[in-house]
């Protein structure tokens, strides 16, 4: 019998520590309590309100329908849309495809989509700023999804292309980690809103 070393980059150790971290900031985002959920949807709108008056009219930003327990954009999304900031939501197209974008303001028709998600009718567009969700974050701007790989898909498209974009994970503070297990297709953010406020991510990839 050989003994092998194993790398400590092993893919399939690193997909553990992830299911493992998925797992523990499901729980710990469930354990937000509501009072503490409506305080943070404000300060979401409040934290991101100095950089949405800094955007230009060609800006076109990304939020997303809360599902689970995720932090409640809605109030940030109204806000831009009163500033008349064109606002869009995501639409899953398919398993292991990037992500398309649609226009979408509060009021307007959702259809269902896959993984119990909502999104808009009409034509694809290529939002300017991505507002992503995430069950966990670090300093470094590295994310941890629910594992489909899709906006790891769509900034991977983004950036293939050539085009720019700002990537803002969106979470409660208390969903920040040390460390983000990651693998090489594993997208950093350029940024994290919190309730607390906007942190740019430090660059020590
Ligand atoms: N609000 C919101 N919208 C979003 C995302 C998101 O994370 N949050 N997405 C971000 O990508 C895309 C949808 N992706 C999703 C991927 C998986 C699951 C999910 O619930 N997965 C199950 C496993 C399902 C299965 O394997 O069949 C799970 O986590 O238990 C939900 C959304 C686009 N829209
Ligand atoms: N650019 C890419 N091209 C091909 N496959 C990819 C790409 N990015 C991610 N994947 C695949 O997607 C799968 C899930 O990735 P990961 O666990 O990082 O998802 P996640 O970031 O947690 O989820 P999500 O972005 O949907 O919220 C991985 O198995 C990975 O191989």
């Amino acid at each position: 019998m050989t003994l092998g070393i194993i790398p400590l980059s092993d893919p399939s150790l690193i997909e553990n520590e992830k299911k493992a971290l998925r797992a523990a900031m499901s729980a710990q985002r469930l354990a937000v309590s509501a009072a503490e959920r409506n305080a943070a949807a404000d300060g979401l709108r409040v934290a991101f309100s100095a950089y949405a008056r800094g955007m230009s009219d060609a800006a076109l930003v990304a939020g997303y329908m809360p599902i689970r327990s995720e932090a409640n954009i809605l109030p940030l999304m109204a806000d831009l849309a009163e500033r008349r900031i064109a606002t869009a939501l995501p639409v899953v197209i398919a398993k292991g495809m990037a992500l398309e974008f649609r226009r979408w303001r509060a009021g307007e028709p959702l259809e269902d989509g896959l993984y119990g998600t909502h999104h808009p009718v009409g034509m694809g567009v290529w939002p300017t700023v991505l507002l992503i969700p995430l069950l966990a974050f670090d300093p470094a701007g590295f994310r941890l999804g629910y594992g489909g790989g899709f906006y790891d898909r769509t900034l991977d498209a983004y950036r293939a292309g050539g085009m720019s974009v700002v990537a803002i994970g969106v979470a409660y503070a208390c969903q920040q980690v040390p460390h983000v297990p990651r693998l090489p297709h594993d997208q950093p953010l350029d940024a994290i809103l919190t309730e607390r406020g906007l942190l740019w991510s430090n660059g020590a990839a």
